[in-house]
């Protein structure tokens, strides 16, 4: 909840912006720190959900490693002070570039999707004399019951090697001195509240630990990835995730092996709730049939609604009035789709009214864009 002090501070500021609830931000980390640590689980954030400084550096200070899937992540999570070896490296299409100065910062470790990336690594890798270790990131085929645009462990989804390329895989490790294989990796999807699923990537992942095992590979690392989700429409009651029944299901139904390790690589679930678009209304326009609040934030500050369809939460946190009124909430972008909701249920609005949308800490300011030539968006922090 937006307290009154934090609404009152946005009165003298310039809109749109993130605002941040760096306090709120902490509680979560912790939260999640602890659970991990009660079952000796290990977790890399996802970088590419916020990459915002003040948050990265909350997220190094907790001591989580940095789940990168670029190589300009990679950088970015190595100055601001991660651990080198703490540091893993996802993505479909790496180019050498960003493999060689990966190689070069000696990160923990390659996250491969196909069969040839690991024939590139390992040549790039020999060119400087070093071993790269890597997990291979398999396709489970396991349905993650969420948004078809964010689903990403199906066979039709480019990412991972699919389960009947694993022999191909094991003949190209063989032919590759200078890797190391150290895990197994997975992400089947963002969003995930049905919390079933993870059960059946658990059956997934044990039979594929035990497929390595069978074929001679002892495996340091199992890695489940991200895709917890969060409450969009309930913030306020549901502001932090119970991280422990999240992980409990892994501690259940994962078969470990003595000192085999457990990797998490969480994004949304540890930002999403911080943070929030803070805009005012620029235009009331009331229609025939439809009536609308213009803001002077977007689909370039926010992208998901547009994107995915995304539900996010949108209040007038400063109407005073008590009538309720059902509006169209658009920005100003030149495009139709550039809407937040529709028939939004709020206090009857006017112009220079403030807008909160809500639980927008996670792929929201990282997702924002220059279209229409507009102003990079600012954040405010409390
Ligand atoms: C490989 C990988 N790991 C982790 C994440 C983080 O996911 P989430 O923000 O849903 O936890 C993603 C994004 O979906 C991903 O693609
Ligand atoms: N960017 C997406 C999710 C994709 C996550 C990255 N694989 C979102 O806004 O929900």
């Amino acid at each position: 909840m937006l307290s009154k002090d934090t609404i009152a501070r946005f009165g003298n500021l310039e809109t749109p912006f993130y605002y941040y609830d760096l306090g709120l931000l902490d509680q979560t980390l912790e939260t999640c720190r602890s659970a991990a640590e009660k079952f000796g689980f290990h977790v890399h954030y996802a970088l590419k959900a916020n990459f915002n400084e003040q948050v990265l550096q909350a997220v190094r200070k907790t001591g989580f490693g940095a789940d990168c899937v670029s190589g300009n992540e990679v950088k970015k999570a190595i100055e601001l002070g991660f651990d080198p070896g703490k540091v893993v490296f996802a993505g479909v299409g790496k180019s050498d570039k960003e493999i060689i100065e990966a190689l070069n910062s000696d990160i923990y470790c390659f996250n491969v999707e196909s069969v040839q990336e690991l024939g590139i690594i390992n040549g790039l890798a020999a060119e400087r004399g070093k071993t790269a270790r890597v997990a291979i990131r398999i396709n489970p085929n396991v349905d993650a019951h969420t948004h078809q645009y964010i689903t990403t462990g199906l066979e039709e989804n480019k990412f991972g090697v699919n389960q009947w390329e694993l022999n191909s895989c094991i003949k190209e490790l063989k032919a590759c001195p200078n890797l190391k294989l150290i895990g197994i990796h997975f992400h089947i999807g963002s969003q995930i509240t049905n919390l079933e699923v993870f059960k059946s990537l658990c059956v997934k992942v044990n039979e594929l630990n035990s497929w390595f095992e069978d074929h001679g590979y002892q495996l340091q690392i199992l890695n489940v990835g991200g895709g917890l989700g969060v409450d969009y429409h309930a913030p306020d009651e549901n502001s932090i995730n119970d991280f422990e029944s999240y992980f409990s299901i892994f501690d259940q139904f994962l078969e470990r092996r003595n000192d085999q390790e457990v990797h998490f690589e969480l994004g949304r679930a540890l930002v999403a709730q911080c943070g929030s678009l803070i805009s005012r209304i620029l235009y009331v326009k009331n229609g025939l049939k439809k009536n609308f609040l213009i803001l002077d934030a977007g689909m370039t500050e926010l992208m998901r609604p547009a994107l995915y369809q995304a539900y996010h939460k949108i209040e007038n946190i400063s109407s005073l009035s008590d009538v309720q009124v059902k509006y169209d909430v658009v920005g100003p972008i030149c495009e139709s789709t550039d809407c937040f909701g529709k028939e939004v249920e709020l206090p009857e609005s006017i112009r220079g009214d403030l807008m909160a949308i809500r639980t927008a800490g996670a792929y929201g300011e990282v997702m924002s864009s220059g279209y229409n030539l507009r102003e990079r968006v600012k954040s405010v922090y409390s």
